[in-house]
């Protein structure tokens, strides 16, 4: 994509997902705005990218991406609102931020893009749910798909459904990296050391969720294939249904979104 000039404002864990997938992917032009100067000369050195205040960062940007907390993306919004391009695509990534609250700090049709990424964006294996605000032309929205294509896969959808990718594919590998670490922890009370408990809970993790990805079956079948009649995945279910860990999870997930919507509420 030549001619691309991307602002990130916000340099922490999703800033630099975000940066680290664009540079892999081949992007040339990248800013970042990041206000603890030895954290923006560390990306500046990692990724050979420059970093500048926020309004100098988006000045001439065609794609500018919010990469700040929640409650700091109306105060960003407002403190670049004189510098952006009037071409220039705004793609938020912050939980409960909708376009609305950031259209209203932003000259008015400035295209905003609400954008629901994971960290698995740094090694290309992101997943984004993306919603258009009220001003994002066909083209705008094909540059942000295209673009995050670069990190991951996207799914387009209504922003009312935000609240629920959230909670299913932004928070989501915090779950699996918690059930990683009750299979790890489980596997040395079971015997194991640790890195071997690790290097098997990791394979598994990857085999299985490579298996589910590539196959037509539901989920519950490619279960249903390991449990054989009363044997120890049985054994597993059967304490994990008693327990109540399914009902956890979902109850979880449940917790996510209602945050999520809070967020959109106030912000905080
Ligand atoms: N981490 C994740 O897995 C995901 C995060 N998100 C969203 O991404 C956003 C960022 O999250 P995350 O990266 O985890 O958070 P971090 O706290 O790691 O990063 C936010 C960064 O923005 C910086 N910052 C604060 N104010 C400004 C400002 N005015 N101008 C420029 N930079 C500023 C912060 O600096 P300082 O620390 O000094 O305040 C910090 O470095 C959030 O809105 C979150 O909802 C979405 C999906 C997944
Ligand atoms: O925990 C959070 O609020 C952010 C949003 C989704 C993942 N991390």
């Amino acid at each position: 994509m030549s001619g691309l000039r991307i602002s990130v404002i916000g340099g922490g864990v999703m800033g630099e997902t975000l940066i680290s997938a664009w540079r892999a992917s081949g992007v040339q032009d990248i800013a970042v705005s990041e206000p603890r100067a030895e954290r923006a000369a560390e990306l500046v050195e990692r990724y050979d990218i420059t970093s500048a205040d926020a309004e100098t960062a988006v000045t001439g940007a065609n794609v500018i991406v919010l990469a700040v907390k929640p409650h700091h993306v109306a105060e960003v919004a407002e403190q670049i609102a004189g510098s952006v391009r009037s071409d220039a695509v705004i793609v938020s990534v912050a939980a409960g931020v909708t376009t609305a609250t950031m259209e209203s700090r932003l000259p008015d049709g400035i295209a905003v893009v609400r954008a629901m990424p994971n960290t698995p964006a740094v090694i290309g294996q992101g997943m984004f749910g993306v919603s258009p605000g009220s001003s994002v032309s066909s083209e705008q929205l094909d540059l942000v798909v295209e673009l995050l294509e670069g990190a991951g896969k996207v799914a387009v959808v209504d922003e009312s459904q935000q609240d629920a990718v959230t909670a299913v594919s932004g928070s989501g590998p915090a779950y699996v990296f918690y059930l990683a670490e009750a299979m790890i922890d489980g596997g040395v009370a079971a015997g194991l050391d640790e890195p071997t408990a690790r290097r098997l809970a990791q394979q598994t993790l990857l085999g299985a969720s490579a298996l589910l990805a590539g196959s037509e079956e539901s989920p519950a079948e490619l279960r249903r294939r390991v449990t054989s009649p009363n044997g120890t995945t049985h054994a597993a279910i059967t304490t994990f249904d008693e327990q109540g860990a399914g009902d956890a999870l979902r109850a979880g997930v449940a917790a996510c979104a209602a945050r999520a919507h809070e967020l959109s509420q106030d912000g905080s």
